[in-house]
């Protein structure tokens, strides 16, 4: 079998027309959804997501508010900046860009975050309400997982899933966005016994790990599902020398000869996450001022 390869690109396009489409009704309600993103430092791989992530939200008719810090701001005046963007009329959506340097305590500036401005779904209050199965925001990555796979498969009760990874940004939400979905999930991690055995088991198979080329064809069930969130760069000397790409998780080529359908890096996961980010952020504006939930 040769997989289908599932094109995100185009889903994000496709997603972020509608997201559009909705900014532009809201317009002549007077409401324009804005977003704020921080980061500290210079992380590459954040540098990698935030590139045209200001260029999408304003394409979408939505306001874009950078905030690029020093690498050695302190956690007080992070909170501080947090504070203020919790309190701003203009900003519904508020990101930061994890990981943090080391003086900051991550989990303490998440908590800061408002909930109800909470883009990226990671305070506990959204978390909490995702596993509880109340309406939240939730997660970019496995929100754009779960768009992806709806448009595949429609219905996915019953299906066996199999999420490799637990982090509370990607594994755990995806695997309760799947249960919600009424797939048998398991979750697998670092200390799972025989994972090629349980990884053979996917009707979906989501690899979000952070090893590249890890999960081989021989891990997969014929005509599995397999969406491959990683993102690693690496040297490609073929390119030139010094010089990197980006490969995914999920050994493309042997897993495309027996999956049944499989996203590629880049193209895949990385733009519908985007893409979720200027969803989550439309949602936001709805919800804080009491209008529908936008059904994207
Ligand atoms: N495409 C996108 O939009 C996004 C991509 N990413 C990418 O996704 C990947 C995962 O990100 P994130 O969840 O934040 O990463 P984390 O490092 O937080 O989590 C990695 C998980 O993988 C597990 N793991 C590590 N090694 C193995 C192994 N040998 N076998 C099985 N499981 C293993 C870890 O297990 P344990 O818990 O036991 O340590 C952990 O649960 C990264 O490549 C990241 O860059 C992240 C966010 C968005
Ligand atoms: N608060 C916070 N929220 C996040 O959601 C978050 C974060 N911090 N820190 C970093 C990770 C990583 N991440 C990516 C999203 C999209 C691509 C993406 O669009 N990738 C393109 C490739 C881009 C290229 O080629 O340079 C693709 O896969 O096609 C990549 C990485 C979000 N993250
Ligand atoms: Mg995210």
């Amino acid at each position: 079998m040769t997989a289908a390869i599932i094109d995100g690109k185009a889903a994000a396009a496709a997603l972020r027309q509608r997201i559009g489409a909705r900014v532009g009704e809201l317009a002549k309600q007077g409401v324009t959804p804005g977003l704020a993103v921080v980061l500290v430092g210079e992380n590459p791989a954040s540098q990698v997501y935030v590139r045209s992530k200001a260029k999408q939200t304003v394409e979408a008719g939505m306001r874009s508010f950078e905030h690029k810090l020093p690498a050695d701001t302190s956690e007080q005046d992070l909170l501080a900046l947090v504070g203020r963007l919790n309190a701003d009329e203009a900003v519904d959506g508020i990101l930061v860009q994890l990981p943090l340097p080391a003086q900051i305590n991550a989990e303490l500036v998440l908590e800061a975050i408002d909930p109800r401005k909470d883009v990226d779904g990671f305070h506990p209050v959204n978390a909490g309400r995702l596993a509880s199965g109340a309406p939240s925001l939730v997660p970019c990555t496995p929100l754009g997982c779960l768009m992806l796979l709806r448009d595949l498969k429609g219905d996915l009760a019953g299906l066996e899933a199999v999420v490799i990874g637990r982090s509370n940004i990607v594994g755990k939400p995806m695997a309760a966005l799947l249960t919600a979905e009424s797939c048998t999930v398991t979750i697998a991690h670092s200390k799972t016994r025989d994972l090629p055995a349980v990884c053979r088991r996917a009707d979906i198979l989501v690899a979000a790990v952070g090893r590249p080329g890890m999960v081989t064809g021989d891990w997969v069930k014929p005509g599995a599902i397999v969406l491959d969130v990683g993102i690693n760069r690496v040297s490609a000397p073929e390119l030139g020398e010094g010089k990197t790409r980006i490969v995914g998780d999920v050994d493309f080529a042997s897993c495309a000869a027996v999956a049944g359908a499989i996203t590629p890096v880049p193209g895949g996961v990385g733009p519908m996450t985007i893409a979720c980010l200027l969803a989550n952020t439309l949602t936001a504006a709805c919800m804080r001022r009491g209008l529908p939930k936008p059904v994207l």
